[in-house]
Parts: C-alpha cells; structure tokens; sequence
C-alpha cells in the first residue's frame, strides 16, 4: 500500500469521525429537549425500559451490519450514560437556580495536571459556566476556602478501586462546616512519566502522591529498592521529576504531556479497572429533585452496647432504604470509639426517609447528615444478547 492509499484511507476514517461527533452534539441537544418535558410532566430522568429497548434495538441493527453486540452495546452505554448525567445536571440547576449560579469558583487538590483537576473538568463539563480553579496544597486548605467563602465548590477524593477509602478525608468531614452536595468518578489511568529519553533502568527515584503510590504498589515492588519521595499532589511529583536526573513521576499520560515528560510505561495500577470517586463539597446544601438518582451520606456513633450498630442499620432495612457504603474510622479523643459513614441511596426530601433518620436518632449518640446529593454512579441497565 502507498503512502498515497493510506492518507487517503485517513482522510475517510477523519471525516467519519467528525460526522460521529456532530452527530452525538446533535443527539445531546436533542436529549436536552426531553428534560423540559420531564420537568414539566415530573418524570424520572431515567428510563430504563426505554434504554433497554433501544440497546437491544441497537445491538441487533448492529449484527446486521458486522458490529458485534459488545461493541455496540459498549458504544451506547457510553452515550447513555452521558445524557442522562447531563440531564439530570440541567434539573439540579432548574431547581438551585442561585445555588448553581454562572461562575464556579472551585479548589481541588494539586495544580495543572493532577487528577483532581481532571474530575473538576469532567463534573463542571456538565455545568455550564466560568470555572475558576483554585489549586491547593491540602485537604484541609481545600474546605477552609469553601468554608470562608473564598471558594463555592471543593472536590474531595473519598475512594478509590485499587487502595480502598481516603481516611484523610473520611476524618476532615467529621469537623468541616461543609455539605456534600455531589459526587464525580473518574478512571485513573497511571503512567510512569519522565524526562525524554530516559529509561527505566536508569531511574533511582521516583515522585508521587501517597495515593498513586498505594495503587501502584505491585509494580513499584517489582522495581526493587528505588527511593520513594511523598508528594503533596501529582503536580508537584511532575515539577520534582522534570528537575532531578534520572527520576520519574506517577501521573496521567496528559498531565505528563502537559508538562513535557513522556511515558516510559503505563497502566501501572495493582487493578486494571483503576476508578476514583470524589465528592464536592459547598457551604450549603442544594435541593436534589425526586427524578433522579440520589444518595444521602451520613455520620454516626452508636450507643456504647452491645448490637447497637445492628440495630440502627435495621432502620434501614425496614424503611426499605439501600445502604451502598458503611466505613468506620476511630472518634478523636474517645479511642476505641468508632464513628460510621454511612452512604444511602435516598433523598432527604421523602418522607419514608425522614422517619427512617428521625427513628435512627433513638438508636444512636449522634447522626449528622454530611449531605443529599445526585448520585453520579449509574448502574448500567443489562441487555441478554
Ligand atoms: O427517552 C428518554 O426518556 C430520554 O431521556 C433519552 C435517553 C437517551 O439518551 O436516549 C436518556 C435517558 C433515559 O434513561 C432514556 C433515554
């Protein structure tokens, strides 16, 4: 084949894909269009029959023409999931209409690169409005600017897939003055990036945040004893490796390119499925509608007896509320004293759920609500192909 065949071939697949991208703008606006009807008729955002429908629909058009159902079924997940986040996103700012105004002010952890700047993107690409970033050297510094009004939202990591819950954070919301009131998931995909050229041989240090550190430990085992450096975030690893020789940070590929550090080896994480989840954070909280999908989290401390714990979560059980997360984490001051996060899929607005939290407080010291948010954590609908 010519070099000729081969651009032409390009030129084809490039114009195919623009068609694509103006086509999923096209059904995005399109999908806008149906949250006006939902509001006005107050409808669920979600329609799972409607979406099971359309990717069987799919996957067997599909078939026909030469595209299995993985694929296809993949592809249109993918846009699903997309409208209906964007959707529900435009019913929240529907009913905060101050709340949400058009400026974000935001404080995340790390500066240009990091992975917390990544999910600000991702969760502010569907809120539309000036954002302004706001890169901190803490957790702690991350609330206190939300707290003292310098900063709207603050996006907190809470877990992740490979190294489990972020105590830190679990702790600072024991005290922080602030609300959650939404949540992002985002995949980090960590590489080994250094300064052009350099190979991994040759590397005696390496630079990163504790966190990528901990999800990256099965590799970094394999590489014997190179020294490790703790970074305050995965930007300041990046500025570390592009001035000490013969040393590399664990970051994204982008943030590497970003900064003028290339991969020497990717997908470094102990999982291959390598997902964050952060929560935001603001002074208030915002109202979330009874369309979509929402979670409730919670602090408790139980009484000091004996199936106390059992006894609250029974609550849940008999109000028929999901519970998806329970961590515990030590009282400060009070050792051997556990408090419990609790995260429910239910909306403080529902009645059920207020007797439920009214009924909680009988069986514990101590229950403060931590926030009622739009859960971001869709489960796929699952189609038999
Ligand atoms: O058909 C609807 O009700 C829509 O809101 C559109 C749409 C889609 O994007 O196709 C989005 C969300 C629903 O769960 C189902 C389908």
């Amino acid at each position: 084949m010519t070099n000729d065949v081969l651009n032409t071939l390009r030129h084809d697949i490039n114009e195919i894909d623009s068609d694509l991208l103006v086509l999923l703008a096209k059904r995005r606006r399109i999908s806008h269009g149906v949250v006006e009807y939902k509001i006005a008729n107050n409808k669920p955002i979600r329609d799972e029959a409607r979406e099971l429908a359309l990717l069987e629909k799919l996957i067997g058009y599909g078939k026909s023409l030469g595209l299995d159902a993985y694929y296809v079924n993949n592809v249109f997940q993918t846009i699903l999931e997309d409208s209906v986040l964007h959707q529900q996103a435009m019913l929240q700012k529907n009913l905060n209409p101050d709340a949400l105004s058009e400026t974000h002010r935001v404080t995340y952890l790390g500066g240009q690169g990091s992975y917390s700047q990544l999910a600000c993107h991702k969760y502010f690409s569907r809120r539309p409005g000036k954002l302004i970033e706001i890169g901190c050297t803490s957790f702690d510094e991350i609330t206190a600017k939300v707290e003292n009004g310098q900063a709207d939202f603050g996006l907190l990591p809470i877990e992740n897939t490979s190294s489990g819950s972020i105590n830190e954070v679990f702790d600072l919301l024991q005290h922080a003055q602030v609300s959650i009131v939404g949540e992002v998931t985002h995949s980090v995909e960590h590489c080994l990036l250094a300064n052009p050229g350099s190979e991994l041989s040759q590397l005696t240090k390496i630079f990163a945040h504790p966190q990528p550190f901990a999800q990256c430990s099965r590799f970094l085992q394999g590489l014997g004893d190179l020294q490790h450096e703790t970074c305050d975030s995965t930007s300041s690893a990046l500025q570390s490796a592009l001035s000490t020789p013969n040393s590399a940070a664990i970051g994204s590929a982008q943030a590497g390119k970003n900064v003028g550090l290339e991969v020497i080896k990717s997908n470094l994480a102990n999982q291959s499925e390598n997902h964050s989840r952060f929560i935001v954070v603001a002074r208030k909280p915002l109202q979330v509608s009874n369309q979509i999908p929402t979670k409730t989290s919670l602090i408790m401390s139980t009484k000091q007896q004996a199936g106390s714990l059992a006894d609250a979560l029974m609550i849940f059980k008999q109000h028929k509320i999901n519970l998806v997360k329970l961590e515990s984490r030590p009282t400060p001051g009070n050792p051997w004293e556990e408090v419990f996060y609790v995260d429910l899929e239910a909306n403080l607005a529902d009645n059920q759920v207020k007797t439920a939290l009214e009924e909680l407080k009988e069986h514990t010291q101590y229950v403060r609500i931590l926030g009622c948010y739009q859960s971001e954590t869709l489960q796929a609908v699952s189609v038999n192909s």
